[in-house]
């Protein structure tokens, strides 16, 4: 869907690139995670397929269509990609909460049902209905984020980037935004989250992108990237949770009773219940 060939990109006022030559895939339908340190360039990588940030060599494209910085191409190109940014104080630009995730639908020219029924759908996806005519300036950053997603959202874009989409979140709203974020999955969209978190991208990611001092370091399913345990340690990244207890436990027990590894704490039990039931049987024969 989206590709990066050779790109080298330095900001203003640096010394070093960030990107030296990167080569990167985006797959469409893959639920995909970039991980990596703080600094590792996931942000940046974002707004370089978005378009803010203009690669100094290098090609991006969609889906072969090469990606071009004249004011129209930007503009079309931003329809199919919607980026929701780390921090969502940088995305709100309107008054009120309805007013914002109003502003980016109003620039689509849809006719009025529509308009309004997409209006409707992004407030109560993200439980938004008592809020909406609060000043923004209300608002918690959890709250904003919320505001900040529901506005890309109602764009319908083909393509989801989403930097750090869980940070503010408490933990009720990260579940049921993870919920959200596999119906957007399922309607179609395909989505990309950037991460410090590797609980959340272990629990719902299939495709793992790990970057490194803006270098794509590893790329794969979760059990390829994260059973490179020394790499691992070496970038310093950690491990999700689950995983970690998963490879603690003895494998006679119940890892070689599996294919594949448990994602959430919810299948974790479940696995473990079974296997111990399983030998607490046969031990009673
Ligand atoms: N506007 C800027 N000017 C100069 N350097 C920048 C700018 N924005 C980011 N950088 C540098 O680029 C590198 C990558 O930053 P980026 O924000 O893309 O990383 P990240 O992986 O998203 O980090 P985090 O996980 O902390 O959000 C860092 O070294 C950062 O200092």
């Amino acid at each position: 869907m989206i590709q990066l060939k050779d790109i080298v990109y330095t900001y203003p006022g640096q010394n070093t690139p960030l990107f030296r030559g990167l080569n990167l895939r985006i797959t469409q339908s893959k639920k995909t995670a970039i991980i990596g340190q703080n600094g590792s360039g996931k942000s940046s990588l974002f707004l370089l397929i978005d378009g803010l940030h203009k690669v100094q060599q290098g090609k991006i494209y969609w889906k072969n269509e090469e990606l071009k910085y004249n004011h129209k191409f930007l503009n079309q190109w931003r329809q199919r990609i919607g980026l929701a940014f780390q921090d969502p104080e940088q995305q709100l630009v309107a008054g009120t909460v309805i007013e914002d995730i109003a502003y980016g639908l109003a620039n689509l020219q849809l006719p009025k049902a529509e308009f309004e029924q997409r209006l409707d759908d992004a407030i109560a996806d993200f439980v938004l209905q008592e809020l909406v005519n609060l000043p923004l300036h209300y608002l918690s950053l959890g709250q904003k984020r919320r505001v900040a997603l529901a506005g890309v959202m109602a764009l319908k874009p083909e393509l989801l980037l989403l930097d750090e989409p869980t940070a503010y979140l408490d933990r009720r709203q990260t579940h049921n935004f993870m919920q959200e974020l596999d119906r957007i999955h399922e309607s179609g969209t395909t989505v990309v989250l950037a991460t410090h978190d590797l609980d959340i991208a272990y629990q719902w990611a299939d495709w793992f992108l790990v970057l490194h001092q803006g270098q794509l370091v590893m790329e794969g399913e979760a059990e390829a990237v994260f059973s490179q345990r020394e790499l691992i340690e070496d970038l310093q990244l950690g491990l999700p949770t689950v995983w970690q207890v998963w490879q603690a436990l003895p494998k006679h027990l119940c890892r070689s009773e599996y294919t594949s590894v448990p994602r959430t704490v919810s299948e974790l039990n479940e696995k473990l219940s079974e296997t111990l039931t399983q030998h607490l049987s046969q031990s009673r024969r």
